[in-house]
């Protein structure tokens, strides 16, 4: 099932939660939203899944408009909001058979949708209790449950692994990994490592606007830009210093943390270092025991696309 967002914007009174954005999710990709708080993640959330209209714009399910269709729209997503509001007086298997009525789900598949539920959301052993009486980490797995009870084709998850703990956080990664293979996914974040370790996709949205769109390695290369290389010579460190200054081709030299010999080098932009300071080592019969592109980190990027 695919998802278009077409021209999207959603104003507060005057302030423009969501900008003009359009993107297209198609059938069996995680997405995951990242952005800083205030950004606009759940507020395009709350739209796709009709919870709320948005002041203009379009959001398509294969051939259903939220304007035309919401009711159909609804029946094709699971959501879990943010905060994940739960009935907390009732037990978990109620509230998930009233979750499953009101989805539609049929009568008689309804037990068995809660058994499937409670043991791929890991409630087995919680089962007999009373939301209220659950761990925070539990409380997030029956909100997953009740956003798949009714199998939908799309799950839009706001913040799913909030308030989790590491455990639980690698738990719930594997599990929405897993239904990525089967259910096109969108979830949002501000942990860029489960970001990137459970989504094909990212989009950084910023003040309400699409700022970046690719996976994590094409972001990391589009903002990469510059070489910036870190360098091991066995040398005195300022004369070693001094001489990858002079280079042509290198723009900035930073010694590593007081380590002997190692430089973190910048070439200038488009251009390579790495020819000339194997040359200068030569030159100076200087042994060069370690030259490596570094990698910039999404935690950049993110920087970078949103201060
Ligand atoms: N009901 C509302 N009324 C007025 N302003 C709102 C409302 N809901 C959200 N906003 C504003 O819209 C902007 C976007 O909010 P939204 O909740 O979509 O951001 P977010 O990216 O999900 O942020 P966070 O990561 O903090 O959850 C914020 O400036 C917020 O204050």
């Amino acid at each position: 099932m695919s998802i278009v967002v077409e021209n999207l914007t959603k104003k507060y009174g005057e302030q423009k939660a969501v900008n003009d954005i359009s993107f297209e999710i198609k059938t069996g990709e995680v997405v995951g939203f990242l952005g800083p708080n205030g950004a606009g993640k759940s507020t395009t959330m709350k739209i796709i899944t009709c919870f709320m209209a948005p002041t203009s714009g379009d959001v398509r399910l294969d051939n259903d408009s939220i304007h035309q269709n919401p009711e159909a729209i609804k029946r094709k997503i699971g959501y879990l909001p943010e905060n994940n509001p739960l009935y907390l007086d009732m037990p978990i298997v109620d509230y998930l058979r009233f979750t499953a009525e009101i989805q539609g789900v049929a009568k008689s598949q309804i037990p068995t949708r809660i058994g499937e539920m409670i043991e791929r959301c890991g409630l087995d052993r919680e089962k007999h209790k009373n939301i209220n009486e659950l761990s925070k980490g539990y409380r997030q797995r029956v909100g997953l449950a009740q956003a798949m009870i009714h199998d939908p084709e799309v799950l839009i998850l706001d913040e799913p692994t909030t308030g989790l703990d590491p455990n639980q956080i690698v738990e719930i990664r594997k599990l929405i990994k897993e239904l990525g293979k089967e259910k096109t996914v969108i979830l949002s974040s501000h942990i860029l490592s489960e970001v990137e370790a459970t989504c094909d996709r990212i989009l950084i949205i910023n003040r309400g606007r699409i700022v970046a769109d690719g996976t994590a390695d094409t972001l990391r290369s589009q903002s990469q830009g510059q070489e910036l290389l870190k360098v091991h010579i066995e040398a005195d460190t300022s004369a070693a210093e001094a001489a990858v200054r002079s280079l042509a081709s290198v723009e900035k030299v930073s010694t590593i943390d007081g380590k002997d010999g190692w430089l973190q080098v910048q070439s200038k932009p488009d251009l390579s270092s790495r020819k000339e300071i194997f040359d200068l080592c030569v030159k100076n019969k200087w042994y060069l025991l370690d030259m490596t592109g570094q990698e910039t980190r999404l935690e950049d990027v993110f920087q970078k696309l949103t201060k």
